[in-house]
């Protein structure tokens, strides 16, 4: 496949990697020095790059019919006119906050246990991410991905917030220390105990072979998606 990078930093040259051992090429690269670029030649378009110009490059690709893989983080409120126009345009689109494999297992455990917790009110849900100093946004796309999983099968948080939690809120606290790659903790407390689960990245080669497995299952569908479907987690 012809790949284009719309981003070219840290993940986009760990995907690089990753899909040339995989026999793709890379067609396409795309960083800030970029003035304009042309999707000529390309089969699919991996976009890892600022919150501030994830909604354009999307749109450049589904307007040009070009598959497109979406693992910028910080752009969400504008998600939903992405999927409003994948769907005008019958284009192909995944965003993931987290394409690693070991994340997206996580998050089904995530729910699984707020399923198990809900109810148990001597218990109060909180949470911690922490990653490098150069991420710009916070908390991260996982934590809220994890919040949402949280909220939707746990009846007495109804919101995600960073500071000053109300009884209804999840607090998340989001740390940045040099060179972490991603760890999320998700612990439930009460007097007598803390139930704990983690997940922690010791590189970003999950995440970069995650996009390139999300890229190679999209060429030729239609539709918006998720990892979900992309690994088949029913
Ligand atoms: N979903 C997931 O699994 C993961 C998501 N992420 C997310 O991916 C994004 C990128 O992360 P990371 O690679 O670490 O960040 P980097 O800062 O290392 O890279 C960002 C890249 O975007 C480029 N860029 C800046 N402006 C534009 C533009 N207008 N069009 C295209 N590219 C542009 C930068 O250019 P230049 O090099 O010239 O500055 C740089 O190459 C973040 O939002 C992060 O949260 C990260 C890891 C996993
Ligand atoms: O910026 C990063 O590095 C990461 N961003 C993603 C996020 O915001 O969740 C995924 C991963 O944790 C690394």
């Amino acid at each position: 496949m012809n790949i284009a990078l719309l981003g070219y930093g840290k993940m986009g040259k760990a995907i690089e990697k990753i899909a040339v051992d995989r026999e793709h090429e890379i067609t396409l690269k795309v960083d800030s020095k970029t003035t304009s670029f042309e999707l000529d030649n390309v089969d699919v378009a991996i976009d890892f790059s600022i919150p501030t110009t994830a909604l354009d490059n999307i749109t450049q690709c589904i307007n040009n019919n070009v598959p497109v893989i979406s693992g910028t983080t910080g752009w969400l409120q504008d998600y939903d006119k992405v999927v409003a126009l994948c769907k005008e345009k019958d284009g192909a689109f995944i965003y993931g906050s987290n394409f690693s494999i070991g994340v997206n297992i996580f998050f089904e455990l995530n729910a699984h246990l707020a399923k198990l917790m809900n109810g148990l009110s001597s218990y109060n849900v909180s949470m911690e991410e922490i990653h490098h100093t150069q991420k710009l946004d916070a908390p991260s796309g996982t934590a809220i991905s994890l919040a949402e999983g949280i909220i939707k099968n746990y009846d007495s948080k109804n919101n995600w917030t960073l500071e000053n939690p109300a009884d209804t809120d999840i607090e998340i606290t989001a740390k940045r220390i040099e060179d972490v790659p991603g760890t999320h903790i998700i612990n439930y407390t009460s007097e007598i105990d803390t139930i704990t689960i983690s997940h922690e990245a010791h590189n970003r080669q999950g995440f970069a072979l995650g996009a390139v497995l999300a890229s190679e299952w999209i060429v030729g569908k239609t539709g918006v998606f998720t990892m979900k479907d992309v690994l088949n987690i029913k």
